[in-house]
């Protein structure tokens, strides 16, 4: 099964590039940029003692707190396109062929960094992926919901005004960071102007919040996919309304027990999930800080559900099915993913 679940194709939805930052890359980069780490914070005083604190992340703002750290000692374009080029390295290793991966432009922003010289990294990755590895891949631009809705419509007109959502540099938008009391319908205006612009639009939604952030997000943000939602299965109706609507789920199971939003990945509601038809599919999040990549995620799915192949057909085919490739790709997938199940049948 495990060789199976290495193989099979696979599509990575939630993936902060920012989070695949890992502690050997960081102190690496603090040092070749001159970042002062902060001295009265212990766990900065090296590279294991960084590795133990993640391991002890109390909540969603917990964590956030070293990935707001952790990140500020990117600065070049080449910073970025190390980071990236990275993490599709180990995608690939892993079975994804497709990547949609967010980036957070107002964490780099607000400290003095160009949005220019994240996107101009980020890309310059991306297509060496493609070549190197026939990854596809797509950005989905991300607004930090702790800042405010002003800021992040500034952030998208200034992508817009380059001409990043037009030519196909970012896909879509999405919405991140502190969860609860940050809900969905303030960034209501950002998400109509996408909308009408035809632009993707999915948001973090039902990771600590309530099944509410999530109908929110949906019906007042217009929003396509939900990022975790896994709150989704304490309203049924909602949760019907979902699998009708083939809503995808971006779920990611070892974050989730980092974060304490579960106690362990059989706590989450995966079986709910495929027994009501909802469409999900599996993925890190910040695999750096929760101890897995993708395929890590896969492997504790299978341990805590013991699912099928056709379980796994039906996530897979799903998360193809739910990504933002165009038909063609998607075509193609689908028959890799046919191919790896008649291998293994
Ligand atoms: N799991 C998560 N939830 C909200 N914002 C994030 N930013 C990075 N990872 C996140
Ligand atoms: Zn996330």
């Amino acid at each position: 099964m495990r060789q199976f679940l290495k193989e099979l194709p696979k599509c990575e939805h939630h993936l902060h590039i920012e989070g695949s930052l890992s502690p050997e890359l960081l102190f690496q980069l603090a040092a070749t940029n001159r970042i002062k780490l902060p001295h009265d914070n212990s766990a900065f005083a090296s590279i294991s003692t960084l590795e133990a604190r993640y391991e002890h992340f109390t909540s969603l703002d917990d964590f956030l707190h070293f990935y707001y750290i952790g990140m500020s000692v990117l600065i070049t374009s080449s910073d970025f396109e190390s980071l990236a080029y990275d993490y599709f390295t180990r995608a690939h290793k892993d079975g994804v062929h497709h990547a949609e991966i967010f980036f957070d432009p107002q964490a780099h922003t607000d400290r003095g960094i160009a949005y220019n010289t994240v996107v101009t990294g980020l890309v310059a990755a991306q297509q060496r992926a493609e070549k190197d590895y026939g990854l596809t891949s797509k950005l989905i631009l991300c607004f930090l919901r702790h800042m405010t809705a002003d800021d992040a419509l500034g952030t998208y007109k200034a992508a817009s005004s380059l001409g990043h959502f037009s030519d196909g540099t970012v896909v879509g938008i999405g919405l991140d960071s502190s969860e609860v009391g940050n809900p969905p319908e303030i960034f209501r205006e950002v998400y109509a102007a996408a909308s009408e612009a035809g632009i993707r639009r999915t948001a973090h939604a039902g990771e600590e919040g309530d099944p509410t952030y999530i109908e929110r997000a949906l019906d007042i943000c217009n929003v396509e996919r939900i990022d975790h939602g896994i709150r989704l299965a304490e309203d049924g109706a909602l949760l019907k309304r979902v699998a009708k609507d083939k809503t995808l789920l971006t779920v990611c199971p070892l974050s989730n027990v980092r974060l304490r939003c579960v106690s362990k990945v059989a706590d989450l509601p995966i079986r709910k999930f495929l027994d009501s038809g909802v469409r999900f599919s599996i993925n890190s999040d910040d695999p750096a800080y929760f101890g897995g990549y993708i395929l890590d995620n896969f492997y504790a799915v299978q341990e805590a559900f013991g699912l099928s192949m056709e379980e796994w057909k039906y996530i897979a085919d799903g998360a193809i099915k739910g990504s933002w490739c165009d038909e063609e790709r998607k075509t193609f997938l689908l028959e890799k993913v046919e191919e790896c199940i008649a291998k293994y049948s």
